[in-house]
Formats: structure tokens, sequence, C-alpha cells
């Protein structure tokens, strides 16, 4: 499998984007010619650029407007024709895209058009140059791959073939399966562009918010499934036109790019036989849950935090033979409390300050899981290890955090009694019936939401859930949650826009991307609510107008009222169950722990998010927080 990508997907000048994309491993670049044009260079140097890269020259884009032009215009377009192949010739490409004519001078007329490609398909071969058509989804005639390939086909010229781009053909729903009987020859490149569902004009919806298969919403995968049923099998060519990616990083868009191929082809080749080429891997990481949480902390604040999980019903349970790590439990969840200065959790704390910077998953083998993410383009985590600790497959994850791999089938499985002596709490405070982890929600720039989103789903079984917006009095936070059928895997993804809110401050004051809050499960967040009282934990207090409006929004009886009211504890219910949440306040920068109760229900409590948050941002300090 080649890939390939066009240089108007990534920012920068053409030099950093050809770096960008040589160093993430693609193999060709489309050249557009807006980014030629801006660049001082000439075509031949151009060329010798990219081939210093490593990288092929796949294709010279857009050529437009060609088709059925009335005269004089349709002589004038052959001689612009002959100019562009002068340049390809120079830079050293065979393939030229053809988009459909959008002038509304331009005539219709297949067969027109078709004879029309018969003679630049003449003039190609003369100088052993081939031409591609792509069908345009805005097109003025001509906006269906169905009624391109016939031009393709009645123009009969070995030097004229079809150019499919995913986005045009995805976008109008046209069926994919009229692809399967194309021959793979006439076939000469494929385009390949995902994008988010939003109802609005097709030409502006292509041109600024395309993003890589596998982060939209479209069916790229049985696009790609169509392809390969042809036997083809040449280069998968991304062309994503994203105003976020013009202004991003080229190497992290780049590094996006070719990892989102590679899991489409690995989809592609699981699915149905095909001609593929690709390293072999293992398959998704099928996640049985979060087997720890691990915090960083110097060892001034380990007692403040000792204090806390106490009161919220952990126990210290044990203390690791060789390193300053002490393990909390409660229920399922074991949250690990590292004050060691020596390793990457020392660096940790230098960077960030207190976090939770690492993440522990039950998978059902560790060593597969980390084999798929390298092959994915995600970056090993090693360290020395101490006498007697065992080694534990390990990611980069998101912020520099550490994604850690556990499985039931090795000595990871009797981690906890093998590093760790145990100890005995002699805490008053009493559990409090947390039972498991519910979801970890990690907060970063809205910048880098697609491709945390894209990084988990490629690597573990889950999928991700529709985009929410989640109103902070001073912005909007996108919301997208990661999770698997089970819901054994719930990560909430939280896309910061601006610095001043809740989820903004937390980056901009810590440093960086991480874990901003822990959400407990509990079967009776009651009985919870009332166990933490005891404890001296006192909860986030939630607005009293928050109840009337509930009380009236869902019809519940003003006893029921009273008692969330009493617990600030926060409910919400679609159309599988209920949702209880109870939160802690802020911590540092705006850490926090959340107790839920769910019954079936799907979703994380969106509606209530204006009210916790505006409630959440009491207990910050002040400081770079605008007055509400
Ligand atoms: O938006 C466009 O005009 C445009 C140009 C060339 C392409 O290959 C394409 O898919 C879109
Ligand atoms: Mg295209």
């Amino acid at each position: 499998m080649k890939t390939s990508i066009a240089t108007v997907s990534i920012s920068g000048d053409l030099k950093e984007k050809l770096h960008a994309i040589a160093k993430a491993g693609f193999d060709g670049v489309e050249i557009f010619e807006n980014d030629f044009l801006a660049f001082d260079e000439s075509p031949r140097q151009v060329g010798q650029m990219v081939r210093d890269h490593g990288l092929e020259i796949t294709l010279f884009q857009p050529f437009r407007d060609f088709e059925g032009m009335p005269e004089p215009l349709r002589s004038r377009t052959f001689d612009r024709a002959e100019r562009k192949f002068d340049l390809m010739q120079e830079m050293g490409t065979d393939l030229v895209l053809v988009c459909s004519n959008v002038s509304s001078v331009a005539m219709g007329g297949i067969d027109r058009a078709a004879a029309d490609f018969y003679e630049l398909g003449e003039r190609a071969a003369k100088r052993g140059l081939r031409v591609g058509y792509e069908a345009l989804a805005w097109g003025r005639h001509i906006h269906d791959h169905r009624d391109a390939w016939e031009i393709v086909r009645r123009a009969d010229h070995p030097n004229i073939g079809l150019i499919l781009d995913s986005f045009h053909t995805l976008s109008r729903k046209i069926d994919v399966n009229s692809i399967r009987s194309i021959p793979k020859e006439k076939i000469f490149i494929i385009q390949l562009a995902d994008a988010p569902l939003i109802d609005m004009d097709l030409l502006y919806w292509s041109r600024h918010f395309r993003n890589m298969p596998g982060e939209g919403d479209l069916p790229v995968l049985d696009f790609m499934k169509a392809v390969a049923a042809t036997g083809y099998d040449g280069y998968l060519s991304l062309e994503i036109f994203n105003d976020q990616f013009r202004g991003g990083s080229p190497t992290a868009i780049a590094v996006d790019g070719r990892r989102s191929l590679i899991y489409l082809g690995d989809q592609v080749r699981r699915a149905e036989s095909s001609s593929l080429t690709l390293p072999p891997m293992p398959a998704r990481a099928e996640v049985e849950g979060v087997a720890f949480i691990e915090f960083t902390v110097d060892e001034a604040e380990t007692s403040a935090l000792s204090d806390r999980l106490r009161a919220l019903g952990f126990r210290h349970v044990g203390h690791h033979k060789s390193k300053r790590v002490d393990v909390f439990r409660q229920g399922n969840i074991n949250l690990v409390v590292n004050t060691d200065p020596d390793g990457f959790a020392g660096v940790s704390y230098a960077l960030h300050g207190q976090s939770a910077y690492a993440m522990g998953l039950w998978v059902d083998d560790a060593e597969a899981a980390v084999a798929r993410a390298v092959a994915l383009g995600a970056e090993r985590f090693e360290q020395p290890l101490k006498p007697g600790e065992i080694k534990m497959p390990a990611i980069r994850g998101v912020g520099g955090g550490i994604l850690y791999f556990l499985d039931r089938g090795s000595v990871l499985a009797r981690i906890w009694e093998s590093e760790f002596d145990p100890i005995d709490d002699d805490t008053d405070l009493r559990p409090v019936g947390l039972t498991g982890i519910d979801h970890v929600a990690q907060t970063m720039k809205y910048e880098e939401l697609l491709t945390w989103l894209l990084f988990y789903t490629a690597i573990l079984k889950a999928h991700k859930t529709p985009m929410v917006d989640i109103i902070d009095p001073a912005g909007v936070v996108r919301s997208q949650v990661v999770e698997n059928e089970s819901g054994t895997l719930r990560i909430t993804l939280n896309g910061a826009e601006n610095r001043n809110t809740l989820a903004g401050h937390f980056i901009a004051e810590t440093f960086g991307s991480g874990i901003q809050h822990l959400a407990f499960s509990t079967d009776d967040i009651f009985a919870t609510a009332v166990a933490l009282s005891k404890n001296g934990f006192a909860t986030l207090m939630i607005s009293p107008n928050y109840y009337d409006d509930l009380e009236a929004r869902f019809g519940l009886e003003p006893t029921f009222t009273d008692r969330l009211k009493a617990h600030n504890i926060l409910y919400d219910r679609d159309d599988y169950g209920e949702y209880f949440q109870l939160y802690s306040p802020t911590y540092g920068e705006g850490f926090f722990f959340e107790i839920v109760q769910r019954s079936g229900y799907r979703g994380y409590g969106a509606a209530n998010a204006i009210f916790r948050i505006a409630a959440l941002r009491r207990h910050l300090r002040p400081i770079g927080v605008p007055k509400l």
C-alpha cells in the first residue's frame, strides 16, 4: 500500500510541508498548484526537492474548467493544458488531475466531454503523460463519479483515466458499489478524505471541513472496500482541505494522516480479501477496563492528596518495593501516587506540576496493543527498571502522558502483589461505595482533539460518539467520547478553544493536555453522598435554581428533587435510563473528581455541564480568569 498526501493538507511553505510529509513516512505527494506558485524555486528545483525527501510526485493538480468549453475558450483551454504539461515534465510527474468543469459557460454532453478528453489524451501521450478526471461534487454538469467514469470509458484512451475522491462520492451519498466494476487500470489514483456530517453547501463543506479518514462521519471504509474490490493497489492519497489543519503543526497533521491511511488499510484488509499490501499488525486491543490512574506529585503535596483520597473512601493498600510509589484502592479502582523524583514521573512533575499523567488499561494482550500502536506511528515508552519491577508495555499518549497496557495472561496480572508491599491503612474514614472508573476525561486544545480521537480509535477497539458542545460560562468546549460497546472503556476528550474556560485554564496553567477529571461509579449515589459527608468530604455546591428547572423539565416528584438538592446531585435521563452526578471542588489548576450512577443511560450529562462548570469555576484561583 503506497501512501500519498496533497500539499494542501498541511500548513507551512512547500519546504516545511515536504519535510513533515517525508518524516511521517509517506511515499508520495500531490503538488497543489498554489503551493508551487507561491514558492520561489523553479519546477525543476521543486521536483528535485521532492525527490531529495525520498518522495515521489503522485500528481499535479488541479487543472480546472477543461471539458465542454465552447470556442474560442476550448482552444485556449488546450493551450493552457500544454503549458501545464511543460511544467509537469520539468517537475517530474506524469499525472495531472482535471476536475470537472464548474464554469457557467461549459456545455454538457457526455460525448462532447469524451471527445475533449480523447484529444487531451492524444496530446498527453506525446509526452508520456497521463490525465485523471475527477467529478467535483459541485461540478456544473459532472458531479457524480459514475458520469465521470462514463466519459473516461467513452474517451477510450490509454492516457485518460478516472480519479475517485471519497469526499465527492460520499458527500452526495452516491452508491459506492458502482465503483466495484470499474477496471483497476482505469483508476489513476484514489483520493481520500473524511468529513464531519454538517448540513451545508457542498463546496464550502469540502474546502473547509474535510478531515482524515476515521476522524469524520463519512463511510470512507465502505468506499475503500469498493475500491479494493477492483484490485486497485496504487497510491492512496489524502486530500484534506481543513481550516484547522492549515494552521496546525505540519508534523502532527502529517503523522495523523499517515496513521489514518494505515488504519484504513488495516480495516479493509480485515473486512475482505484485498490486494492491499501492508505490514501485519495485531487487531485493535479489546479493553477490559482501567487498571489504574497514576498521579505524579511532589513529596510536600502527598499528604493533601492522600487525605483527599481517604475522604473519598480510598484506602492506602500498598507501597512499592523499590520506588516512592503508593497505591490507594476502592472497589476496582486503583489510584497510584508517584513521588519518585527519578524517572518519567519526576520529569512530568517538573514540566506540568501535580497531575494524573498516566493511565493503565487492561487489554487482551498488552504487548500486542503496543505493537499495533507502534505500527500506527505511536511512540513506545520505556524507562530503566528498578529491582523487582515488571516491564509494563506502554506508549506515549495525550499531552506527553503515558498509556500503559496490562493483561491477565502475563506476569502483569499480578502486578499489585508482586511489586507492592501490602499496607494496612489505619484511617477511620470509610469507603463510600465507589466501584470502578466510569470515565476518564482528558482535556486538550481543540486543535488536538481529532489527533487523540484517531489515536484511541485506531489502537483500541472502540468508537467515537458525535461531538457535543459543552457550554462553559467563558466559552465553548467541544467534547467527543471514545467508548467501547460494553462500557468498559470510556474516555471523554474535551477540546478547549480558549484559555478562559475551565478546560482552557487547565491546559494553560498545567502547560499541557492531560487528564482533568476522573469519574468514579457507584451503585447508590445517595448512600455515597451520605458516606462522603460522614468522611468530611465537601461536594461541589450546585445552584438551587438548577433544581427548580430540573423538576419542571423532567416532571420529577418534589421530594425526589429535594433529595438531589440536599446532596448537590445532578440528574439527567435519556431513552435508556437515568444518570446521577456528584462533583468534588476543583483542585490546583482545575483538576476534579466526579461520581456517577448510571442505569442504562448512555451519555455523560452534557445538559448539566454548564451548571457544574459554573460551580467548579468558583474554586479556581482567579488569576487569568475573566470576571463573569
Ligand atoms: O475544491 C476544489 O476545487 C477541488 C480541487 C481539486 C480536487 O481534487 C478536489 O477534490 C477539490
Ligand atoms: Mg479531489
